[in-house]
């Protein structure tokens, strides 16, 4: 029988105490542990199962904790997790109440940084290995695990610029596997990829840049792994080691479909089989998808329109105008500081750039998104996906807080859907000639409508529409919690105390609408999926404040605080933001 080592290993101390030559076993034990909880309760599985001879060899090489680790992204770190104490509750990985996907500091003394979005892990291991420095400990390591993906991002340049003027004790290992969650893109992985063909021998860019470089290594060579971090560990000053992996290691669906097995969801942990989500009923599309291919029905139309994503055309849906019209949709790589001033420069030559972005990496272009884009009032198309909750990816991905970094940017029309058919006409009326910027906000997920392909319709900028008419009590919704007030509605028995109103733009709000629903409502409730801090409630305080009303104002959304990870029902009923809580508080105030 063959000898099982990781039920043994509950930390790295442990772990060290494993012969080199048992530690392929428990490689292998590694791998089929985490296929067997990611096969049922889903999560990021090619990246993590591409680094578990790297994260062994590094646990077994260096002092961890004292010697601080950084991951980058942090969606490869199952096997961290596994091996630094959370073995036996990590089947509670992503849930609600349960381990986080990502390195969390709170979690665990292991997890020394906070990461889930790229390319922060050079500038934050850096930050520990000066600080060392400055407290006189010379023995420390600093080691960044970044991938290829990750690194072709300017926050990790800008890491890589500032370490190699020092003499910090760093070390930046790059998992290059060739791909993020697509393909990797750019001159970078062209370069990567000659450098592992051979033909790049001199003037190696991290040798240029003062690291001390070796490489390329087979990073499943774990013999060759534990002596290239041995030797690595006793040379001081920044240091760079380029390893090669395959993403997906060892699940040969994994390996062939590394695009599909990301984030695979259910699959069948012995045949690696995806188990197809069951409906009983016709679904309604992602709006990912509504996205994805109305851009590509309006750009045929319409030549002056552009595609960008910045690392995510599976994720946005972008892939479908990037395969039917491809030398107009860009992928620019993890770059969304670049994608948002490159549609900028696009809109200077009259062209009409759709940049999606996820709300929460729309956060890094913060200043681009003001400077670049709105001060000049070029009319970029921000497409934003994953706004609200997201789920199980937790707080770094919440796109929570776009409403309230946007509204405040004068020039920019902020709109948010409250189905397909609205994504839709919005993305029609954008692209007809706006004269200014707009970001469009929509969720994860699908939607609401099944027929959705309706023809297309205007709308017009700064409209509001009534969906119920009551008395008394005006529900004001943004977005896709027009849904949820509307269920909320269905259960209360006598609904005539209420009017619904969507309010679709968050700016410019329609001022007419306003004053007619304050005229006639002794109080007013406002509905969002965004903090509450800032956000479209306080634009509607604003409002109040600005005419002198006095009516009651309740302002409902994402409390301030961060929102952890699980299902964004659960998430939602957490914070009373579920059609159940609502129609309670909705009682309560007809009582
Ligand atoms: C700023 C930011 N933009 C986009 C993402 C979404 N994202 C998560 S993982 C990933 C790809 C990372 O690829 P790579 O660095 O090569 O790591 P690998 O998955 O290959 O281990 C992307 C684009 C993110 N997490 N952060
Ligand atoms: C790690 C990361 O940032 C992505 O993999 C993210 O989890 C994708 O989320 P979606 O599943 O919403 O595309
Ligand atoms: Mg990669």
């Amino acid at each position: 029988m063959q000898k099982q080592f990781l039920k043994h290993i509950n930390s790295p101390e442990q772990l060290r105490l494993l012969e080199q030559d048992d530690l392929p076993i428990l490689a292998q034990e590694l791998r089929d542990f985490i296929i067997n909880i990611v096969a049922t309760k889903e999560g990021h599985l090619g990246a993590s199962l591409g680094v578990v001879e790297l994260t062994i060899a590094l646990h077994y090489v260096f002092n961890t904790p004292k010697d601080q680790l950084v991951w980058d992204v942090g969606h490869q770190a199952y096997g961290h997790k596994i091996i630094t104490g959370r073995k036996d509750n990590f089947d509670t990985n992503r849930q609600f109440k349960g381990l986080s996907g990502f390195p969390k500091r709170e979690e665990s003394v292991f997890d020394t940084f906070g990461v889930g979005h790229s390319s922060t892990s050079i500038s934050a291991a850096l930050g520990m290995a000066i600080a060392s420095q400055l407290k006189g400990d010379i023995d420390t390591q600093h080691i960044a695990v970044i991938g290829d993906a990750s690194i072709a991002s300017g926050m990790a340049f800008e890491g890589l610029n500032h370490a190699g003027v020092t003499n910090a004790n760093l070390l930046v290992i790059l998992n290059d596997n060739a791909i993020g969650i697509d393909p990797s893109v750019g001159a970078l992985k062209q370069y990567l990829t000659n450098v592992k063909k051979g033909t790049e021998k001199q003037d190696n860019i991290f040798e240029a840049l003062n690291f001390d470089y070796s490489g390329p290594i087979d990073g499943h060579d774990l013999p060759l792994l534990l002596s290239e971090l041995e030797r690595l560990k006793k040379i001081k000053g920044p240091k760079f080691l380029h390893v090669i992996t395959t993403k997906g290691k060892g699940l040969r669906q994994a390996e062939e479909q590394q695009v599909t097995y990301h984030a695979p969801g259910k699959f069948n942990k012995d045949t690696g089989e995806l188990i197809a989500k069951i409906s009983t009923t016709q679904q309604a599309p992602k709006y990912q998808d509504v996205f994805g291919y109305t851009i590509v029905e309006l750009a045929k139309q319409n030549e002056n329109i552009i595609g960008i994503t910045p690392a995510m055309p599976t994720g946005s849906s972008l892939k479908y105008m990037m395969e039917e019209i491809p030398d107009r949709a860009f992928d620019v790589g993890i770059a969304e500081q670049h994608a948002v001033t490159f549609a900028a420069g696009l809109a200077t030559q009259g062209l009409i750039p759709f940049c999606n972005i996820y709300s929460t990496f729309l956060q890094r272009a913060y200043d681009q998104v003001i400077h670049d884009v709105a001060i000049q009032n070029l009319p970029v198309i921000f497409c934003l996906d994953r706004a609200g909750l997201v789920g199980q990816d937790g707080a770094t991905h919440h796109g929570v807080f776009d409403i309230g970094y946007l509204r405040c940017i004068p020039n920019l029309i902020v709109f948010a859907p409250r189905d397909e058919i609205e994504l839709r006409n919005i993305m029609y009326t954008a692209q007809l000639g706006l004269k200014q910027p707009i970001a469009i906000r929509y969720p994860r997920g699908r939607g609401v409508t099944i027929d959705w392909k309706q023809p297309f319709s205007k709308i017009e900028i700064g409209t509001g529409q009534q969906l119920k008419k009551g008395q008394n009590i005006a529900i004001l919704s943004i977005g896709n919690m027009a849904k949820t007030v509307m269920e909320a509605l269905h259960l209360i028995e006598n609904q005539s105390d209420f009017s619904h109103y969507d309010m679709r733009f968050v700016k410019p709000l329609d001022v007419a609408m306003l004053h007619d629903i304050f005229k006639t409502h002794h109080t007013i409730i406002t509905i969002e999926d965004a903090a509450v801090k800032g956000g479209f409630g306080s634009s509607i305080a604003e409002f109040s404040a600005e005419h002198n009303y006095k009516n009651k104002l309740i302002i409902k959304g994402i409390p301030d605080q961060f929102i952890e990870h699980g299902t964004v029902e659960e998430l939602h009923q957490s914070i009373q933001l579920d059609a159940t809580s609502l129609s309670e508080l909705l009682k309560k105030m007809t009582d």
